[in-house]
């Protein structure tokens, strides 16, 4: 299954990107940059916002249908004169004028996106076309957090970006890495066909403050499972792997993708590279020593191996992760803690 990559992925725009909104022009303009946010309640798209509120020169705009994200990750920012909150679906067009679209509005965690699959490719597909639609229309640029699991259960270790992947296009998973896939693939479509200026991120497992206590990840899973003096819970057989990368790396790397000048697709993840065992031992070690391991069933499809090739990320943005696993795991306890009313003891 795995085949080289045609060079496809950076070709030049055939033809030069739609002109600005007029707005832009006008007598009225404001040296702000007006960036959208989708999926800004949620948890990467909430430490964003808390990044680019950061910039006086940023407005944020965040849209999202709280399906896996909530207002009390954006708590801070209500009410600011350089934020705005829209409860909207993206699989309904939006009118709006921005300068930046950063499109994440798509559940991430496999419980949500496996709860209503037909809703997740939506969400990818329609939501994607909508996303490009208002990025072609205002002349903004646009990101996409693609994901990992474009590359399925891949044959190539480490993942490198020319690698087509191993994916399943009839699994329970497909709603959301096929729905990857062709977002990706609808991006470049109007990036060749409009001239549309479109970067691609493909994020590896993330982790941090804010994610959903109950979220179903493995990270939250077992900090929360830890604190609540619960078994943890290991998929079988224990030995597949994953790459996590600290969410304040995360945001740094698609800052960076945004305002670079490379279309992507670029890989950002940390490539320190854990099976699950381990991380369920580290976060024993680290937080609750008397909490056994449990051995518990896995769900189909399940990638065995994953691990992020961050050459280009290097290369072309000059970015990699600073946050080891080891440091950045207490940072999320400690949010945990605050939130499930659990002290130290
Ligand atoms: N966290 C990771 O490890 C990871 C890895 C790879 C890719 N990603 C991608 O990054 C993005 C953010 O992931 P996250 O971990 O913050 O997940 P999350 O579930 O916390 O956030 C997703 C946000 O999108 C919103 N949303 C979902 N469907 C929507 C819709 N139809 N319309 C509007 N809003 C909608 C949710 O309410 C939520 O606020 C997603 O696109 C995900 O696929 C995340
Ligand atoms: O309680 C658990 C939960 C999960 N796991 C295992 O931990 C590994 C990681 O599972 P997660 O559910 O956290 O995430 P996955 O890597 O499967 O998918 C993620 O990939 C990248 C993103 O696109 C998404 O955030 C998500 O789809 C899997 O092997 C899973 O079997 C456990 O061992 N125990």
């Amino acid at each position: 299954m795995a085949k080289e990559a045609s060079n496809g992925s950076q070709t030049p725009a055939s033809k030069p990107p739609p002109t600005p909104s007029p707005l832009r022009n006008s007598k009225f303009f404001q040296a702000n940059m007006r960036i959208l946010i989708t999926g800004g309640a949620g948890f990467i798209g909430s430490h964003l916002v808390d990044k680019l509120m950061q910039n006086e020169k940023n407005e944020v705009i965040v849209a999202d249908n709280y399906f896996t994200g909530s207002k009390d990750n954006l708590q801070k920012w209500i009410g600011h004169p350089r934020f705005e909150l829209i409860r909207h679906d993206v699989t309904e067009p939006l009118l709006i004028e921005v300068d930046r679209i950063y499109h994440l509005a798509c559940p991430a965690s496999p419980i949500f996106y496996k709860y209503n699959p037909v809703k997740t490719i939506k969400t990818n597909v329609i939501g994607t076309l909508n996303m490009l639609g208002l990025a072609k229309r205002v002349g903004a640029r646009i990101l996409l957090t693609s994901t990992s699991e474009v590359y399925g259960d891949p044959l190539e270790h480490p993942q490198k970006e020319e690698y087509w992947g191993n994916v399943n296009p009839i699994g329970v998973r497909s709603c959301y890495d096929e729905g990857k896939r062709v977002a990706e693939t609808l991006m470049f479509d109007y990036h060749r066909q409009h001239g549309i200026e479109i970067r691609i991120a493909r994020i590896f497992n993330t982790y941090g403050p804010r994610m959903n206590i109950d979220d179903g990840r493995v990270v939250s899973n077992f900090i929360a499972q830890a604190l609540r003096d619960e078994a943890l819970t290991v998929q079988a057989p224990g030995t597949q792997t994953r790459s996590f990368c600290y969410v304040s790396d995360m945001v740094d790397g698609l800052v960076r993708l945004m305002e670079g000048e490379h279309t992507g697709p670029i890989n950002i993840g940390n490539p320190g590279e854990f099976t699950m065992m381990e991380l369920a031992e580290t976060v024993k070690e680290l937080i609750n020593p008397s909490v056994p391991i449990n051995v518990v069933e896995n769900t189909p499809d399940d990638p065995r191996q994953r691990k992020p090739d961050i050459t280009k990320a290097k290369e072309l943005l000059g970015w990699e992760p600073k946050v080891k696993l080891r440091d950045g795991l207490p940072l999320m306890e400690e949010d945990f803690r605050l939130r499930l009313g659990v002290q130290k003891k």
